[in-house]
């Protein structure tokens, strides 16, 4: 069967040197398994040093095309970049408005490119043009992602001060429009290139090395193609922004020098190389999750399958079949024996061997010397992972998508979970289930790095593909909870699981 790809609509300008612009769209869209389409506001005579001319197409011109495309099938996404007119911004933000009222689920990224990073003559646009985008367009897009340069002409904001002095700065923007603002930091002069993502309540940045390279035109529209493309797949803009940054990284890695000037980067496609993830930060964060030292190692040849389940019975049921991992995952924390059972918890995980993770209650596990502690997201704002890398303990992190999966392995956890897979009854996800293709992709990523654990829905019929996916081990309730003999299902699971090891490895 052919899937069909996303489709996306880039509207900006013609770049003949092919570096940038809507050419470099069409390549990175491609890349990422979209179907691209565009809207041209201008020819640009250009190549790798300069740009020699630029020509706006007419308005009647600008209005056919958006009418032509939307007469014959809507986009996932839009991404806006060079309007080299008054007129044709204004056109714009008519046609935005438009999408946004009869397509309210289409994501849509301005670019506000106002010249090219060729080494002369590079404006691409007026000044007075400048004056008017924000006016015009910010109200309609969902993320703008201006470079250094294009964010202090249009806000009149310095780029050049802490990036808490920024947020308060764009008080008045947040208050005319909810757009989030990513403020690129790839101009800047420091060893690390941080985009900063900012909204009315957050600020997360993205931080990658930065690279001496010097083929790096169409930064910009590569990034924010990227971003586009992404959401367009379905992505929440924050996983979307980490595999963007990913995917800026990979493809600066592998620039090629075309032309007397900088040349364009490579499209490294789907990002899957664990150097390339940015590191996550952000001045609200937690100061008791930065250890900077691993937490301690699982011992991999006992992964495989890994009940989770809410007894000291339970527990004790599903080591006597063999398993050698498990979680004791009590869910009441005014359970009076909830330190009773977290002791027995520990003690039939020595009897039997076993990797048995406390979930949750970190600072019993830690007085009680478990073996390891399971957190969620939301425990990783509270907890002390100082104290419990100190003690020795290992730790699991529950995660649901790329931007989790960066958060969690700066932390250098002893394992990431990955979920939920698919739609589960044991537990209310705010999220959607991720599939079997994402779930291949994080493992593919995470493989030889962290093991990885698989994790919500997952039932004797689709263990098989799950284990397929290269994850190291399979979380599960319900399949053997709620299983009529659930002493036999642990132990087919737990074969089935294992015998993916003999067909792969
Ligand atoms: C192996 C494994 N993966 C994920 C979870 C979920 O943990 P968390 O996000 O903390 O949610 P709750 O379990 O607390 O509902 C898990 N327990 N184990
Ligand atoms: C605790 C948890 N975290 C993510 S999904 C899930 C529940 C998994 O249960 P089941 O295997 O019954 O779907």
């Amino acid at each position: 069967m052919t899937i069909k790809p996303p489709v996306i609509w880039c509207v900006g300008g013609s770049d003949s040197s092919a570096h940038a612009g809507l050419q470099a769209d069409l390549r990175t869209g491609q890349d990422l398994g979209c179907h691209v389409q565009t809207i041209v506001t201008c020819i640009t005579a250009q190549n790798s040093k300069e740009v020699q001319s630029v020509e706006a197409v007419s308005l009647a011109m600008f209005n056919r095309q958006w009418q032509a495309l939307l007469d014959d099938v809507p986009p996932n996404a839009i991404k806006v970049s060079l309007l080299p007119t008054i007129e044709l911004v204004k056109a714009c933000a008519h046609w935005l408005r438009k999408m946004k009222a009869d397509f309210p689920q289409v994501s849509i990224v301005f670019d506000p490119v106002m010249a090219a990073s060729s080494e002369l003559g590079n404006r691409l646009q007026s000044t007075s043009v400048g004056v008017c985008l924000l006016q015009n367009l910010l109200a309609q897009v969902d993320v703008i992602t201006p470079n250094l340069m294009e964010f202090e002409t249009l806000t009149g904001v310095s780029g050049e001060q802490s990036i808490e002095k920024i947020h308060r700065q764009l008080a008045a923007y947040f208050a005319l429009s909810p757009s989030r603002w990513l403020l690129k930091g790839g101009h800047g002069v420091s060893d690390q290139s941080t985009d900063w993502l900012l909204d009315v309540n957050s600020m997360v940045g993205f931080v990658s090395p930065r690279l001496s390279v010097s083929n790096t035109r169409g930064t910009g529209c590569t990034l924010s193609t990227a971003l586009v493309s992404f959401m367009a797949h379905g992505y929440d803009l924050l996983d979307a922004m980490t595999m963007a940054k990913a995917y800026i990284t990979g493809a600066l890695k592998t620039g090629v020098q075309i032309g007397k000037g900088a040349g364009p980067l490579g499209r490294p496609g789907w990002p899957l190389q664990i150097d390339n993830l940015p590191e996550i930060v952000s001045p609200n964060m937690n100061a008791q999750t930065s250890t900077n030292l691993p937490f301690a190692k699982m011992d991999l040849n006992k992964m495989g399958l890994y009940p989770v389940v809410d007894s000291v019975e339970w527990l004790a049921l599903v080591l006597k079949q063999g398993v050698k991992i498990a979680q004791l995952r009590i869910k009441d924390p005014h359970d009076v024996d909830l330190e009773s059972h977290i002791q027995q918890a520990i003690a039939l995980g020595i009897e039997h061997d076993a990797q048995v993770f406390i979930n949750d209650y970190w600072q019993l596990a830690i007085e009680c010397g478990a073996y390891g502690v399971h957190l969620g997201q939301e425990d990783l704002d509270v907890a002390d992972l100082v104290q419990i890398q100190a003690a020795g303990l290992r730790l699991g992190i529950s995660t649901h998508g790329y931007y989790e999966i960066a958060r969690a392995q700066s932390i250098q956890p002893s394992y990431i979970a990955l979920g939920h897979i698919f739609p589960t009854q044991t537990k209310d996800m705010p999220s959607q289930p991720q599939g079997l293709t994402r779930l291949a992709h994080y493992a593919t990523l995470l493989k030889g790095v962290v093991p990885t654990v698989a994790i919500g829905g997952i039932s004797a019929e689709r263990l098989t593909a799950v284990a397929q996916t290269g994850v190291d081990s399979v979380a599960l309730v319900t399949a053997i909870t709620r299983a009529e003999n659930p002493e036999s299902a642990t132990r087919s699971l737990k074969a089935s699981f294992e015998c993916r090891n003999e067909v792969w490895l």
